[in-house]
């Protein structure tokens, strides 16, 4: 899937904003990007390196372009880590409610990285405990979540990347926080910009210095 020069144009959106997704291997950060993309939720295959995907949505009378970054959660592309992080606008953190090492993991590993990489002070961050359809196996409560959200100052939600619960809520509620910080709504702003910039196939909106995607797409 493409995406045109005229979507891009920033006549078409209000606001542009950057998010990353991160956490462990496998918590179905991939699927949750596909669910919140596509509308339909699928088996997905890991990710290797870096994908990006971009999101045009209405939120609370504007118009927003979502660039959103996923991570792949394996020690082995850590490298690549800065990237994610540089001027996100939101952070979304996700675990896998029946993996309770996803979850410490969390605190232990990915909330330092955030703190190391983040070059926003104001970016709004999301905690999300994702799988919750298998709730016979779940190992991490919604207390538990809530009160790990609290320690890191992050928004909370639980959701379903397969059965698309909560998905939308998840990025529409991020993206009305991000609205709620003055200096991330005046760096998004598109209004005096020109967003039309010469790029690579396959880069389009990604954004300057990013590491060069895979599949990266527009919907
Ligand atoms: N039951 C259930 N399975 C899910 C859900 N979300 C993802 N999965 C499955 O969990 C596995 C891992 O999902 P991915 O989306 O690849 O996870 P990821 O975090 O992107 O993994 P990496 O690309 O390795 O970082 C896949 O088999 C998904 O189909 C969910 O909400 N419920």
């Amino acid at each position: 899937m493409g995406s045109s020069s005229e979507q891009q144009s920033s006549g078409n959106y209000d606001f542009s904003f950057k998010i990353s997704l991160i956490g462990d291997s496998g918590v179905g950060k991939s699927s949750l990007l596909v669910s919140f993309i596509s509308a339909s939720s699928h088996d997905s295959a890991p990710t290797i390196g870096v994908d990006f995907k971009i999101k045009l949505l209405t939120v609370g009378g504007k118009r927003l372009k979502l660039t959103i970054w996923d991570t792949a959660g394996q020690e082995r592309f850590r490298t690549l880590t800065s990237s994610y992080y540089r001027g996100a606008h939101g952070i979304i953190l996700v675990y896998d409610v029946t993996r309770r090492e996803t979850f410490t993991n969390l605190s232990d590993l990915w909330a330092k990285e955030v703190e190391l990489y983040s070059t926003n002070q104001d970016s709004v961050k999301m905690l999300v405990g994702n799988k919750v359809d298998r709730e016979s196996e779940r190992a991490v409560s919604k207390e538990e979540g809530i009160e790990l959200a609290k320690e890191l100052g992050c928004m909370f939600i639980e959701c379903s990347a397969k059965t698309r619960q909560n998905v939308q809520q998840c990025f529409e509620d991020l993206a009305l926080k991000i609205m709620e910080v003055p200096s991330l709504l005046e760096e998004g702003s598109t209004v005096g910009k020109s967003k039309i910039v010469k790029q690579e196939p396959g880069t389009l909106g990604a954004p300057p210095g990013a590491p060069p995607p895979i599949g990266g797409c527009c919907a």
